[in-house]
């Protein structure tokens, strides 16, 4: 389904976990800052929308799209967040520079997805125009802001979810009898 069937900012508030415990780190490319602003402010009024507190929000910007990719791998390194979301907006040019960034920074977000546990939000428009980067960012199509921040709150949620079922797992295994290998202490076999 294109975007130009499906609004942007449109989602089923029903379906969104109560993010008020989850943390979130925001990364903004300063370039075509006019609509980059434009995508932070429908993240942050979704947060906000879904209990998020504003001191549980933490924003960087970076100089372009290309720099999200280091961006997002500080600040999932070094602050204490659920989850980050990349934000940026690349415009086609005249030379094939935007093929190149728009890779670069696509498969960047996705190696960190793959390699690190913190789950990074693709929030970066790839248009052929600044009248559909307008449109996508608070326009007509909605907001892909907003669109990132709903997928931000459901993927901390899977993640919280998803280590809470690997504890309740290993503590079935403990208490079903098997024992815990602990580093460099001897092996006591039960009788
Ligand atoms: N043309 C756009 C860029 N280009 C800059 C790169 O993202 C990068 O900052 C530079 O190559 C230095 O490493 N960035 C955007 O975000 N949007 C563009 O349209
Ligand atoms: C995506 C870009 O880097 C691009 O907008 C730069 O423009 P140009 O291809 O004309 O150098």
């Amino acid at each position: 389904m294109a975007t130009v069937n499906k609004n942007l900012s449109d989602y089923d508030k029903n379906s969104v976990p109560n993010a008020k415990d989850f943390r979130f780190g925001i990364v903004v490319a300063e370039w075509n800052d006019t609509i980059t602003e434009g995508l932070f402010k429908g993240a942050i009024d979704a947060l906000l929308e879904n209990q998020v507190p504003a001191q549980h929000i933490i924003r960087w910007n970076v100089p372009g799209s290309f720099e999200l990719i280091y961006g997002s791998k500080k600040m999932l390194q070094t602050q204490n967040v659920d989850a980050v979301i990349a934000i940026g907006c690349v415009i086609q040019g005249q030379t094939k520079h935007f093929d190149f960034v728009c890779e670069g920074v696509t498969q960047g977000i996705k190696d960190l997805n793959v390699q690190t546990d913190i789950p990074v939000i693709f929030c970066v428009l790839t248009d052929n125009t600044m009248q559909q980067s307008i449109d996508r960012s608070g326009g007509i199509h909605g907001n892909k802001g907003t669109e990132a921040a709903i997928a931000a709150i459901k993927m901390a949620y899977i993640r919280q979810q998803a280590s809470l079922s690997h504890q309740i797992d290993n503590q079935h295994l403990l208490s079903s009898g098997a024992i815990q290998i602990e580093e460099g202490k001897p092996l006591e076999l039960k009788e």
